[in-house]
């Protein structure tokens, strides 16, 4: 295996008051970057039964601190969040040499922002939130193509609904450590944690 050798070490010095403010720095290394999806992040939620499950979902911006994403709210995850809001992300940037390890807890953002952004996504987007019930089992794909091919015919005219069921959640974090990877395996890790309403730094042992 490699080394990671490409960053400059990763000093407290450098590191700005507030987290969202380094993470921003990181996305946009990234996403200058030839990559397929740098704001990819996985997404862990845990199930009343307490079992955990991870999927990888788009970082779709900011909203008061929180970072946001878009998805199903009667999915297998909107269906755990409802139960138990507490979340964990991580990013991982292959190119950078970079992780970003969140945890935190997931609200669902306000209707009239999920809406807004749901009108920004291309209209077959749009017929496929509509279509899919996410995480349901299906009996064959012809049978999820035959009902997007009613919603074309249904709304051919007409704008797509906005669905009921569809829309953001914002992660507000309490923890964000940024990772860098070092030679010989020592890396460089930062965490920053809230503690009564300030962040505290801390330096993790790789
Ligand atoms: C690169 C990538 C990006 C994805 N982005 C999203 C997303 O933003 N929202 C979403 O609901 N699913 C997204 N998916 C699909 C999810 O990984 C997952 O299959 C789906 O949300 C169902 O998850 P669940 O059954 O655990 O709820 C993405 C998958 C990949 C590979
Ligand atoms: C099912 C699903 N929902 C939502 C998204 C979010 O991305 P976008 O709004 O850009 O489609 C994705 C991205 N792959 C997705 O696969």
């Amino acid at each position: 295996m490699a080394q990671f050798t490409k960053n400059p070490p990763l000093n407290e010095s450098d590191l700005p008051p507030a987290p969202r403010t380094l993470l921003e720095h990181w996305l946009a290394d990234a996403v200058a970057l030839p990559m397929q999806e740098p704001t990819a992040m996985t997404l862990a939620t845990v199930g009343a039964d307490g079992a955990p499950s991870a999927r990888i979902v788009l970082f779709k911006g900011f909203h008061e601190d929180g970072l946001t994403f878009y998805t199903n709210y009667e999915s297998h995850k909107g269906i755990d969040l409802a139960a138990n809001a507490k979340v964990a992300l991580v990013f991982w940037w292959d190119k950078l040499e970079r992780q970003v390890r969140i945890e935190g807890h997931a609200q669902k953002l306000p209707e009239a922002v999920s809406r807004n952004y749901f009108y920004q996504r291309i209209r077959d987007s749009q017929l496929g939130a509509i279509t899919s019930q996410q995480s349901r089992v299906v009996a064959t794909r012809e049978e999820l193509d035959a009902r997007l091919d009613a919603n074309e015919q249904r709304y051919r005219e007409a704008e797509v609904p906005f669905p009921p069921f569809w829309g953001g959640y914002n992660v507000t974090p309490t923890l964000v450590e940024f990772w860098q990877g070092r030679h010989g395996r020592l890396h460089d890790r930062l965490q920053y944690r809230s503690k009564n309403g300030s962040w505290i730094v801390e330096r993790l042992e790789p």
